[in-house]
């Protein structure tokens, strides 16, 4: 089904869905009605999200949830595992596992900032995955998880239904939805923004106009899909930054109908109409927002997830690459394929790179002596895709993202050996 935010309806079979109401005496088929809710149920209403649901089973029947009892690389807000560095980091890509790893187990996170128990905040991750979830589904009881593959499809079967992502492509599971990950192409590999605060929405266009950047129709939302199995689940959840499981005897993705507007959705990143300087100079990276996840405070985002696409390169009298800057926001950013126009080398596709509030960034010295030489014909950038998530907190790297030797300990050499300016004598 296709738009942002819509208010959906949707049955996997005729009849299931009341009519007329959300919770009539008796449901169809005698289906349990759930309300889930993603916004305070007084949210104004642009705000509000909620989606009915009726499964096979009421959600409240289950044992107590127990500590999850494996190692998990996975880490919470606040995150004070070890003093935030003031350096510039950068990553290699992190390897597919050796042993054998689903989704849940081969998620790593590499820093965030705020707090679960206040909701503010993101965290990152990154997972590298060579199993399917058989027989579990996860949730996120502390915030929605917005994925960005890298490398293999994933297959999110969720409570709402299922939806296939590739790399190029993005999906995000509201908070409290259950889902499984499925691996099509037998391993998979990409970024995790897990966003504590108000929910992801799109950007404001301003004078853009009423259209362009990701349009609201190319979102799709999955058709109601359950399973009517019963057989023995385990439901993993993340609960206030740690992991706890229990076992139903039936499958959690039992929902035969729904409507509603809170529910998982994908994007296509080939489908953002990029908008960029046809005169002069290289504007800020905001133009390339897909998705903001709102502070209190108006245009500072908990996060903005922005991209950089393929795009004509037509300024004039302009250094076109990005610029050296020193940001107040807090800057993560991944490489699904390709090159970064600001990276000659270093920044491979599956890495990852972390410049934080005031620490000075920008072109490395090869790409800004290109981009200084270069001839200013029209240049298309091509076969690329990095993106950003921004937010105005610190990121706060994880003991295993300072430790792991993916680090690489000479990110900083990369902007050594610029040549003195010259002044007139
Ligand atoms: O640091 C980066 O590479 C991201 C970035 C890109 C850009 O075009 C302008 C500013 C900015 O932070
Ligand atoms: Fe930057």
């Amino acid at each position: 089904m296709s738009g942002f935010g819509n208010s959906f309806a949707t049955e996997a079979v005729p009849g299931a869905l009341p009519v007329g109401r959300n919770s009539p005496q008796k449901v169809p088929f005698g289906l349990y009605a759930e309300q889930l809710s993603g916004s305070a149920f007084t949210a104004p209403r642009n705000e509000n999200r909620r989606s009915w649901l009726y499964r096979l089973r009421p959600t409240a029947s289950h044992a107590p949830f127990t500590a999850y009892g494996r190692a998990s690389l996975l880490r919470s807000g606040p995150f004070d595992e070890v003093p935030p560095t003031p350096n510039r980091l950068r990553w290699d890509p992190l390897p597919l596992p050796d042993a054998p790893t689903d989704f849940v187990d081969g998620l790593v996170s590499y820093g965030g900032n705020g707090d679960v128990g206040t909701n503010n905040g993101i965290a990152i991750h990154l997972y590298a995955a060579n199993q399917p979830m058989a027989a579990r589904v996860f949730y996120n009881a502390d915030g929605e998880l917005l994925l960005v593959p890298q490398l293999g499809r994933l297959r999110l079967e969720t409570e709402l239904g299922r939806l296939e992502v590739a790399p190029g492509e993005i999906a995000v599971v509201p908070r409290g939805v259950r889902f499984r990950v499925l691996l099509p192409d037998g391993t998979a590999r990409g970024y995790v923004c897990e966003n504590y605060g108000a929910p992801f929405k799109l950007p404001d266009l301003g004078p853009i106009g009423a259209n362009g950047l990701a349009n609201p129709r190319d979102f799709l939302t999955p058709v109601a899909r359950f399973e009517d199995v019963d057989e023995a689940t385990e439901v993993v959840q993340k609960f206030q930054g740690r992991l706890w499981a229990t076992t139903l005897d039936h499958s959690p993705l039992d929902v035969v109908a729904w409507h509603g507007n809170l529910a998982p959705y994908k994007y296509d990143l080939a489908r953002f109409n990029t908008i960029n300087t046809v005169s002069y100079d290289h504007p800020d990276p905001s133009i390339f927002t897909v998705l903001t996840a709102p502070s209190e405070i108006a245009g500072t985002a908990n996060c903005d997830f922005v991209i950089f696409p393929p795009r004509w390169m037509v300024a004039e009298d302009t250094f076109r690459p990005p610029w050296f800057h020193r940001n107040v926001m807090n800057e993560f950013m991944g490489l699904i394929h390709g090159q970064y126009d600001a990276k000659a080398g270093g920044f491979a596709p599956g890495g990852a790179s972390l410049h934080n509030c005031m620490s000075g960034h920008g072109p490395d010295r090869t790409s800004y002596e290109r981009a200084v030489a270069a001839d200013l014909k029209p240049h298309k950038i091509e076969n690329t895709m990095a993106f950003m998530f921004e937010s105005r907190w610190v990121i706060r790297p994880t003991r295993f993202a300072t430790e792991t030797p993916l680090m690489q300990l000479d990110y900083d050499d990369c902007w050594a050996g610029f040549t003195k300016a010259e002044l007139p004598r």
